[in-house]
């Protein structure tokens, strides 16, 4: 059998949304067109490209012509081979992916927040199909952590999956530790930096990051793990008072993404929230917009990897990686791995999850005080670590360090501080990741 030559073979590519990413992917298909073919075996052909509102000053590298604001008229034309999915968001973004799923297309996507709400419909959807549905822009941005999960450790245990996930929020900790920016500067610069979502809430609250954990998860533990799923906080809560507080004991503050499973293997959990980790710490020293993510499992053991995690040409690279894969699937008329969640592992709530925590705490300054608040952690069988009065009178603070406690555990000695007459108030409470304090 002759093989085609790829001058002779054409796929057709879709592409929805124009936006960071979206105009980024386009630049490239058009610049390395020739060097693309080169690399699939066939020509990858932008054929169209939604965008939510038609404008005339719209500068595109590719034929004006191709542009529509007919989204489902484009994916269900019925003569495209892969779709991309770039607008972001649940709706109309689902139904799309349904739909080019449903014509026959394979899609590319870097949409989280639809994954991790829905990802179950979508991957029966591709399966159903036979088609691709690829998915490394979702998270992390550049950083290959999908692909690893899902092929390069599908022979693999994986027990913990831990790191930075999302880049604005990243951003904006890192210029408030290193610059002492406010809060709403450094967002603002993330926004206009292409990292942040069309809506910045779903950064700063710990959507996005919670999404990722989400997908992180399913991949990992081969169980279905939702956002719901997964306890949130975001970095909204986070003072220069934290930051400050962390800096004393040697350590900065980061927004973790947190999935592990437990030790007897039946049970996992995942969850998303600041953390001090001391500045020795390998995540101590991600900046900027950067990502990184550990990864630990049973024969390989310890992974990271590390790289951009947001921004309009790191993710392209992601798009484009894995365009040419689904691409080449098409060529030879297969399709990539399916989703797996065959484990089926009971997911856990916060309650049950086990870290260690930093409290600080508005006292009276007299006699006795320690004691009171030690029986409390005592009672609740939370072990301290370490303890330090700071100020004196009116200013008196008690910071205290724990061992390694539950979550509910935790929960049940602050609600009993509170009570107490001397404490005036628990001004802070902040987890605690890493050794060595
Ligand atoms: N910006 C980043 O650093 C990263 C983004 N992503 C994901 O990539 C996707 C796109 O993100 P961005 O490019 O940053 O967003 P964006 O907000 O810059 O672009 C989205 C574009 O889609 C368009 N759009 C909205 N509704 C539409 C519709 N019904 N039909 C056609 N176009 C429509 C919008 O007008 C906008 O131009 C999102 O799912 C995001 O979560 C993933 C990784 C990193
Ligand atoms: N808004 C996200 C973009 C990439 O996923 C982030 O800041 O990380
Ligand atoms: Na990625």
């Amino acid at each position: 059998m002759t093989s085609t030559p790829y001058e002779t073979r054409t796929l057709r590519v879709a592409l929805l949304g124009h936006g960071a990413v979206g105009s980024e992917v386009a630049r490239l298909l058009i610049r390395d067109a020739d060097e693309l073919a080169q690399r699939v075996g066939a020509r990858l052909e932008l054929v169209g490209v939604a965008v939510s509102r038609a404008r005339a000053d719209r500068e595109t590298p590719f034929d004006p012509a191709l542009l529509t604001t007919d989204a489902m008229g484009l994916v269900t034309r019925g003569d495209i081979d892969v779709v991309i999915e770039l607008i972001g968001g649940i709706e109309p973004a689902r139904s799309l992916v349904l739909a080019a799923l449903e014509s026959g297309a394979s899609v590319v996507t870097g949409n989280k927040a639809l994954l991790a709400e829905d990802g179950a419909t979508l991957f029966a959807a591709a399966e159903k199909a036979g088609r691709d549905l690829y998915y490394e822009a979702a998270v992390a941005g550049a950083i290959p952590i999908v692909r690893p999960l899902r092929e390069s450790l599908a022979g693999d245990h994986v027990r913990r999956v831990l790191g930075i996930v999302n880049g604005t929020t990243n951003f904006i900790l890192d210029a408030m530790t290193t610059t002492g920016q406010g809060f709403d500067e450094a967002l603002a610069e993330a926004q206009r930096l292409g990292f942040a979502e069309a809506d910045p809430t779903a950064d700063v609250e710990g959507f996005d990051a919670a999404s990722k954990a989400a997908i992180l998860a399913s991949l990992a533990f081969h169980t279905r793990v939702t956002i719901d799923d997964v306890h949130r906080e975001g970095i909204t809560g986070v003072t220069a008072e934290h930051i400050r507080s962390a800096d004393d004991m040697g350590c900065v503050v980061k927004l973790l993404a947190i999935c592990d499973q437990s030790e007897d293997g039946v049970s996992v959990a995942a969850r998303v929230h600041p953390v001090m980790i001391p500045k020795d710490h390998p995540l101590a020293s991600v900046r900027g917009a950067y990502n990184a993510v550990f990864v630990e499992s049973e024969s390989a053991g310890q992974l990271m990897f590390y790289g951009p995690g947001a921004g309009g040409a790191p993710t392209a690279s992601a798009v484009l990686g894995d365009l040419l894969s689904v691409a080449r699937n098409r060529l030879l008329e297969v399709s990539g791995p399916a989703e797996r969640t065959h484990a089926r592992r009971e997911v856990l709530g916060i309650g049950d999850a086990r870290t260690r925590y930093h409290i600080a705490l508005d006292v009276d300054d007299k006699a006795g005080v320690l004691s009171s608040v030690a029986l409390a952690f005592a009672e609740n069988e939370v072990s301290i670590s370490a303890v330090r009065q700071e100020g004196h009178g009116d200013d008196a603070q008690l910071v205290v360090i724990t061992h390694t406690a539950t979550d509910a555990a935790l929960s049940h000695t602050v609600r009993q501080l509170r009570d107490l007459p001397m404490v005036r108030d628990v001004s802070s409470v902040m987890r605690v990741e890493g050794e060595g304090l």
